[in-house]
């Protein structure tokens, strides 16, 4: 029979932290007796730093950036190039066997633009052949969330998002969103558990906004579809996975 899947989605400026995400990876071999693990990554402050360095101003509306077509292919190279390969490079030095591997490899992920001449996507579609078969082989996959539409077009799309849509095509029974904060704060407090009346509370008085707008929203439609788990946190030491399943650490999400 096969084992839960857990999916752990990190942040761009969580993934940046070399030594915590080795105590990941070591923690991913420990706890793979009971689990098979899948990695979704984000690097949106990657992306911005280069958007910088090309004279573009990163735009952003409720966490979810504005891509143009001049911006899609400086996402791919931050994203699909630069933050997979490090990340693949540094979990395969754990011991870990781990492929690097982007929406738009075997049509994992699939959708549309949100708008005329936009390269920002939403999701209208997965696949979780390239998965399976990973899987199966022994391999960790390391999902970069640059997609495809239709034409075969570039698309970005929002790494909380596609970690949602791959949880929802897998069965997740667990998804973890690691991010640089501790959690849902409210005026710097931890919340250590929120739930979906308290969720939408917090969003609409500007509580939680930005990028952890699209976590909370992915983390609840999760949870809807079926998911059994759904913490946001910090991964610093080893054992953290386990603080954070256990709710020593992080927000749990709740529907009621
Ligand atoms: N209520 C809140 N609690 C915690 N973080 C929040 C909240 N509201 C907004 N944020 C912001 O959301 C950020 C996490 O989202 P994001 O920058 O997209 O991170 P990641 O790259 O990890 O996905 C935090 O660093 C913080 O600045
Ligand atoms: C459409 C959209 O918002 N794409 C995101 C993809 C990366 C991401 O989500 O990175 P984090 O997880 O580090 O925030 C972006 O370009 O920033």
């Amino acid at each position: 029979m096969s084992k839960p899947l857990m999916i752990i989605k990190t942040g761009g400026r969580a993934a940046e932290n070399s030594g915590a995400l080795r105590h990941l990876a070591e923690e991913i071999k420990e706890l793979s007796r009971s689990y098979d693990f899948l990695l979704v990554h984000g690097g949106g402050a990657a992306v911005s730093a280069i958007q910088k360095t090309y004279g573009i101003e990163p735009v952003f509306k409720d966490g979810i950036r504005m891509t143009s077509e001049k911006e899609m292919d400086l996402v791919d190279m931050g994203l699909a190039g630069l933050m997979n390969k490090k990340i693949v490079r540094l979990f395969s030095s754990c011991g870990l066997l781990s492929v690097g591997i982007s929406g738009a490899d075997g049509s994992m992920l699939t959708g549309e633009p949100i708008g005329e001449g936009s390269r920002t996507g939403r999701i209208t579609g997965s696949d979780r052949k390239i998965i399976d078969l990973l899987l199966q082989g022994g391999f960790t996959p390391i999902v970069s969330p640059v997609s495809s539409d239709s034409r075969g077009g570039a698309l970005n799309i929002n790494a909380d998002e596609a970690a949602l849509a791959l949880g929802i095509a897998c069965k997740a029974d667990t998804i973890v969103f690691l991010s640089d904060i501790p959690g849902i704060l409210n005026s710097g407090e931890l919340i250590d558990r929120i739930n979906e009346p308290e969720a939408d509370r917090l969003i609409e008085q500007g509580i939680i906004s930005g990028g952890m707008i699209p976590k909370v929203r992915s983390s609840l439609k999760a949870l809807h579809e079926g998911a059994g788990t759904v913490v946001i946190g910090e991964y610093i030491n080893q054992g953290d996975l386990n603080n954070l399943l256990k709710g020593n650490k992080g927000t749990k999400i709740w529907l009621k």
